[in-house]
């Protein structure tokens, strides 16, 4: 990875925004956004569609002019980009493409003479595993080989800042793998990635932290395996009722509990040890024996995600209108 980061008064973090704006006409697109990326690690940045992250990626890389608020990138201002603050950064769209009639390691080659200190071509294709392609029209790739040459373009010039656009989009289960491995082989080597994606598992699987944007502005930041954790409950219980059995009882000992028309009985619990410990009690005391199906659920991200979203833009959560909630 290239040396040589500048430490300006936003210390040592890559990416600082305060205070972001960007309109359309009258749309604000961007409202008063705030967001800071920390050297080395991965960012997801998820939201709706919509949210504006695209907007606010495109801002950061330089495409695009702001309306107002503070932006620095790698110590400089992306509205006032210069040459060499360009080549510390790597960009890998959402689609590229387009190479035409060149090979794999023509479109490299061309890519690499771009930069000051690129890598070289044999490196970048061992890379993302397109040794065995480099005299392959780029037109006849694969999709997810395709994606590979993507990446490899857009860190052709050995970014210490890495933007990845929606990475996996379209990409079938295993090239989705090969493409996280690539992630993970950059982050090893030092840098810093911003990620987008609409994929609460690539999330997981990748980030180190991840920002919820809604509405044009961050609602939630935090380490993915935390967030949403200041507005949720602990755990959901539920169990099956036996045929003919009724809730009532039960009912008395947790009154928010819910139970569907098949006799599924679920409560979200934020003491779920004691409330596991009144339940088997309960179940001692009317010689129930086993309890049918008794599950004991965290929320994952993916249920915090569509909570933080429900909250901030007044829509239920997705998982509450699949599920049956009344008695
Ligand atoms: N050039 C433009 N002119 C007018 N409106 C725009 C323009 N670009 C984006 N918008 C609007 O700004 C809002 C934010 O768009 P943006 O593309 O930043 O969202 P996003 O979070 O990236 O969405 P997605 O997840 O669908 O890619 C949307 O309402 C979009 O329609």
């Amino acid at each position: 990875m290239s040396a040589g980061a500048g430490t300006g008064p936003d210390g040592d973090d890559p990416v600082v925004v305060s205070g972001l704006r960007k309109s359309y006409g009258p749309f604000r697109a961007v409202d008063d956004l705030d967001l800071r990326v920390r050297r080395g690690e991965v960012l997801a940045l998820l939201g709706p569609n919509g949210a504006g992250k695209t907007t606010t990626v495109e801002i950061l890389q330089g495409f695009r002019r702001r309306d107002g608020g503070r932006v620095s990138v790698l110590g400089c201002d992306p509205a006032h980009d210069r040459r060499g603050w360009r080549a510390r950064i790597g960009v890998v769209p959402q689609s590229t493409g387009g190479y035409d009639d060149l090979t794999v390691s023509d479109v490299l080659r061309h890519f690499t003479a771009l930069y000051p200190r690129p890598l070289p071509v044999g490196r970048l294709l061992e890379m993302v595993g397109l040794a065995a392609k480099a005299n392959v029209r780029a037109s006849t790739l694969s999709g997810g080989q395709q994606r590979r040459l993507d990446v490899a373009v857009g860190v052709a010039g050995d970014p210490e800042l890495i933007f990845l656009d929606e990475p996996t989009t379209g990409l079938d289960p295993a090239a989705r793998r090969e493409a996280w491995e690539l992630v993970r082989f950059f982050a090893g080597r030092g840098a810093t990635t911003l990620l987008t994606t609409h994929y609460l598992d690539e999330a997981q699987a990748l980030a180190d932290r991840a920002a919820v944007i809604v509405g044009g502005r961050v609602v939630e930041c935090g380490p993915v395996d935390r967030l949403g954790a200041a507005h949720r409950s602990g755990a959901t219980i539920s169990f099956r009722l036996s045929r003919g059995q009724s809730a009532s009882s039960v009912r008395a000992l947790f009154p928010q509990l819910a139970v569907d028309g098949a006799g599924q009985v679920s409560w979200e619990s934020t003491a779920p040890t004691g409330d596991l410990g009144r339940l088997l009690a309960w179940a001692e005391q009317h010689r129930l024996g086993e309890i049918t199906d008794l599950q004991l659920r965290r929320p994952s991200l993916e249920d915090n995600y569509l909570r933080i979203v429900a909250e901030h833009t007044g829509q239920p959560p997705a998982a509450d209108l699949a599920g049956v909630r009344a008695s």
